[in-house]
C-alpha cells in the first residue's frame, strides 16, 4: 500500500456490483466445519510474520481512516453529539498533520457515520455536500427482537430519511437452533426493504457460541444478499476478534469462489487502537487481497478508534504523543 490515503468513495460511488446472493444451499451450509485450534494458531502468528513501519504505517492508517464507520450508538446520544461526530467525519485528521504527511490535497474522510435511526436526518444534513454516507442501525438494534414487520418498517424509515447504508441485526435464535431457512428468509426481507441502500448483516458473533455457527450464519446471510457481514453490535460481551474475523473472511472467500459475488467485511466493537486496526488490515490483505482494503469492502465499526490513529499519526510527524484529551471525539 502506498503512503497516501484516499477519499472514501462511499459504497454508492464505487462501480462494484452489489451482492446478488444465491439460493439457500443447505448441503453447503451443513458441510461447513471450523477447526478452532487451527484458526487460533493462524491468528497468533499474524503479528510476528509481518509488521508495517514508519511511512508505510502512516499510509495504512490513513487508509484505515477512510474505512471507519464513525459511530455513536448510546442511550444518551443527542443531535448535537451527532453533528460533532459528522464534523469529525468530514475532517478526521488535523490539517497540519495532513500537510506534514504530504496528503493535504486528498479529501480524507471517514467511510461513513453510523447512528441510530432517530439521528439519520441530522447526520444527513450535517454531511451535506460530502460523499460520506450515513449508516443506520435498524431492526431493533442491538438485540434484534422486535417483531419482523416493525423491523422492516424501521429499515424503510431509515432509508426514507436518507440512510444509504443499513446495519441490520440477525435473530440469534435462528442461528442457535440451526433454522437456516428462517435466517435466510429474514435476511432476504431485510435486503429487499433496504432497496438501493447497502445492507450490512450484524451476526453478533459473541452470542453465537461456536465458530461453526459464525461461519454458517455468515454464509446464509451472504446467500440472502448481504453486501457486508459484520461481527458485532459493540454491545455483546465479546465483540470483534481476529479468530472470528478469520472465519468470516474464509466464508467471504468461499462465497466469492463459488458464486462470483463480492461481499465486504466489517469488524466492529472494541476496536480502539491503531495496532488493532493494522492487524485487521494485514489479515484482510493476506486472506482476501488488496482489493478488500478499500472502503467499499472494508469498514471498521468504531466509536473510539480515530483518536488513537490520529495520535499515532501525530507521533509519526512530530515524534511526540499528544494527550488523549486533545482528541475528545472518536
Ligand atoms: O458498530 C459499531 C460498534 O457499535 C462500535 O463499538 P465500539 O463503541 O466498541 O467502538
Amino acid at each position: 500500500m502506498g503512503k497516501t490515503g484516499t477519499q472514501a468513495p462511499g459504497l454508492h460511488d464505487n462501480a462494484l456490483a452489489r451482492n446478488k446472493g444465491s439460493a439457500l444451499e443447505l448441503d453447503w451450509i451443513n458441510d461447513i466445519q471450523v477447526n478452532r485450534s487451527a484458526v487460533e494458531r493462524r491468528c497468533s502468528t499474524l503479528g510476528g510474520r509481518r509488521s508495517v513501519k514508519k511511512d508505510a504505517q502512516a499510509g495504512w492508517l490513513l487508509k484505515a481512516i477512510t474505512c471507519i464507520d464513525l459511530t455513536t450508538l448510546n442511550g444518551d446520544d443527542t443531535a448535537a453529539r451527532v453533528r460533532r461526530l459528522c464534523a469529525k467525519a468530514r475532517q478526521p485528521v488535523r490539517p497540519d498533520l495532513l500537510e506534514a504527511l504530504g496528503v493535504a490535497d486528498r479529501q480524507i474522510t471517514t467511510g461513513a457515520v453510523c447512528v441510530y435511526h432517530r439521528f439519520v436526518r441530522e447526520a444527513v444534513e450535517a454531511l451535506d455536500g460530502t460523499f460520506i454516507p450515513v449508516a443506520a442501525v435498524s431492526t431493533g438494534f442491538p438485540a434484534g427482537l422486535s417483531p419482523h414487520d416493525t423491523k422492516l418498517r424501521e429499515i424503510e424509515a431509515s432509508v426514507a430519511d436518507g440512510a444509504r447504508e443499513i446495519d441490520i441485526v440477525v435473530t440469534r435464535e435462528h442461528v442457535l437452533t440451526g433454522n437456516w431457512q428462517a435466517l435466510y428468509d429474514e435476511m432476504s426481507d431485510f435486503r429487499e426493504a433496504c432497496g438501493d441502500a447497502h445492507v450490512k448483516a450484524i451476526l453478533a458473533t459473541g452470542d453465537l457460541r461456536t465458530l461453526r455457527n459464525v461461519a454458517r450464519a455468515s454464509m446464509v446471510c451472504m446467500m440472502a444478499g448481504a453486501d457486508f457481514v459484520k461481527t458485532s453490535t459493540g454491545k455483546e460481551a465479546a465483540n470483534a476478534t481476529l479468530p472470528v474475523s478469520l472465519v468470516m473472511l474464509r466464508m467471504i472467500r468461499q462465497f466469492h469462489e463459488r458464486t462470483g459475488n463480492i461481499v465486504g467485511f466489517k469488524p466492529a466493537g472494541g476496536i480502539s487502537t491503531a495496532k488493532d486496526v493494522l492487524a485487521y488490515q494485514i489479515l484482510m490483505k493476506e486472506e482476501l487481497g488488496r482489493r478488500w482494503l478499500e472502503p467499499d469492502l472494508l469498514r471498521f465499526g468504531a466509536s473510539s478508534l480515530l483518536a488513537d490513529i490520529e495520535r499515532q499519526l501525530e507521533h509519526h510527524v512530530t515524534g511526540r504523543y499528544s494527550a488523549n484529551n486533545r482528541h475528545p471525539m472518536a
